[in-house]
């Protein structure tokens, strides 16, 4: 099996090699074969993007907006064209199982890359009356923008970044993560085929060293980061020391609420989707399950028997719900959360166990009795383990579920409407639910707050966060002066 990319780069609307650069094998998470190897970036090819992205910027926000709007738009048909190869290689690159990603991926950035084409043509400033002067804003680019991936949803982060940056006028260089470096490319392709002029959008590999100098580079605008919380305080700092706009997705331990009231059907799902879709390999995932005493044994009852029917295998398989882990890494930092969770006590009642096969695979895990000073209610562990916490009341509930410098997500479970918007207002996260769990359309803002980040994506929130305002005050009569 083989997914060879035609080259490691992606620069000024064709690929680029420069073999002198450090080998990044890439690895089928499933089987543990080797299925590409592309070449950390050089200086040279570091160069070479950040000038194509410079050079390409002002004619690039020169063009009519719909223009611009109208190549995204067909970047966006050609990707839903071609969803099942996209789909096909998001599986191969990342594990993840062929039945989320015909769903969540290339379609994802399919809706990004309309909606802000769409978008497009309304990216206005306002007239200001000042008696008889008068001002008017426009709203300009930033400049050369650079994206970070992390290695769970490459083509949805690259295109959630790429869709508000490109149609805002701004052009992008584009770092996939080390571990995820294939799916990136094919939007640099798409965005061609689309009608991009080169140097619009480039991606480059490598690890933290090319994305720090990416970000420490002066002709670099702005930096948006998606990754880790303690990657998000390098960068940031990198960043703020030129004053560079940042977004920042960052990781999240995330509260999922359920009141004795609730439909406990659909909050077995909700907990099921909020820890094992993507393998728990998802930055908002609900991993503290806070569940009402008197519904906790019926909750775990229906919990263990829905999870006991998942299929676990060849993410290439339709029948497939969970894949492997993305990387060896992963699964031996998930393995060792659930040793912890074992060794501090914590109930074990499903799963916990790798799997005896090639590629890396470990089961859905659940821990009840699990107290909020565990180590696994404590830190995001990015895998399968989903923590259930008891709780007796709405005052302790919310204080508890706020006790972490997270804040990336919440929901609650419950029919009374009045105390869901009392509960949901009260928890410190950015994306909150109400009877439901990791819908994040593009019409919505998505990002966190505390520990979580800065800013937002998609929705308009992401054009403010891809432009700037510039004034223009117009004076109608002479100056003057006092002398
Ligand atoms: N909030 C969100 O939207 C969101 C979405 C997906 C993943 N995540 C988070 O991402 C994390 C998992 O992804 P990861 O392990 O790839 O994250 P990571 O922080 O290790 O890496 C993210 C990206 O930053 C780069 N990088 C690392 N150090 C850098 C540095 N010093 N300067 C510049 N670039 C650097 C990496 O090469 C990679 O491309 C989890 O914490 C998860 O919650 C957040
Ligand atoms: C942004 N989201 C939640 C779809 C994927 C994050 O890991």
């Amino acid at each position: 099996m083989q997914a060879q990319p035609t080259a490691s780069h992606y620069v000024n609307g064709a690929y680029l090699e420069d073999a002198t650069g450090a080998s990044l094998p890439v690895i089928f998470p499933g089987t543990g074969e080797e299925i590409a190897q592309v070449h950390e970036a050089t200086p040279a090819v570091i160069e070479a993007a950040l000038a194509a992205a410079k050079a390409a910027q002002g004619p690039w926000a020169a063009l009519m907006p719909v223009e611009r709007g109208r190549i995204l738009r067909r970047a966006a048909d050609i990707i839903r064209a071609r969803n099942r190869e996209l789909s096909e290689l998001e599986t191969l690159d990342t594990g993840k199982p062929i039945s989320e990603t015909l769903v969540a991926d290339a379609t994802s950035a399919a809706d990004a890359l309309e909606y802000f084409g769409g978008l497009a043509g309304t990216l206005t400033g306002e007239h200001v009356p000042l008696g008889s002067d008068w001002a008017y804003t426009m709203r300009v680019p930033l400049g050369v923008c650079v994206g970070l991936g992390a290695w769970n949803y490459p083509t949805q982060v690259a295109a959630w970044k790429a869709a508000p940056a490109l149609v805002c006028g701004n052009t992008m260089v584009f770092k996939p993560s080390e571990q995820t470096p294939l799916c990136a490319l094919k939007l640099a392709e798409i965005l061609t085929e689309a009608g991009a002029p080169p140097g619009v959008f480039n991606v480059i590999q490598g690890a933290g060293t090319v994305g720090r100098a990416l970000v420490e580079d002066a002709r670099v605008a702005k930096v948006s980061l998606t990754g880790s919380a303690e990657t998000g305080k390098k960068v940031y700092a990198g960043a703020a020391a030129q004053m560079k706009h940042v977004t920042m997705e960052l990781g999240g331990k995330s509260p999922l609420i359920i009141f004795a009231d609730a439909d406990l059907d659909s909050a077995v799902s909700a907990a099921i989707n909020a820890n094992f879709f993507s393998t728990g390999q998802v930055c908002s995932n609900g991993t503290r399950v806070f569940v009402q005493r008197e519904v906790k044994a019926e909750f775990l009852s229906r919990l263990v028997a829905r999870v006991a029917k998942a299929t676990i295998g060849d993410p290439r398989d339709e029948a497939t719900n969970l894949g492997p882990m993305t990387s060896a890494e992963q699964l031996a930092i998930t393995c060792s959360y659930i040793e912890k969770g074992k060794a501090e006590g914590a109930r074990l009642v499903h799963g916990g166990r790798r799997l005896d096969r090639p590629g890396w695979f470990v089961e859905p895990t659940i821990f009840a009795d699990v107290t909020d000073e565990m180590t696994i209610a404590r830190d995001e562990i990015f895998g399968p383990v989903m923590s259930v916490l008891d709780f007796d009341t709405e005052d302790e509930v919310i204080a508890r579920a706020n006790a972490t410098d997270l804040g990336l997500s919440g929901a609650v479970f419950t029919r009374d409407l009045v105390r869901a918007h009392r509960v949901i207002h009260a928890i410190e996260a950015g994306t909150v639910w109400i009877n439901q769990y990791n819908l994040t359309p593009v019409e919505l803002p998505f990002g966190g707050i505390k520990g979580s980040g800065l800013g937002r994506e998609n929705s308009r929130a992401a054009i403010e966060a891809y432009s700037q305002l510039k004034t223009v005050y117009v004076g109608m009569t002479p100056v003057e002066a006092a002398y």
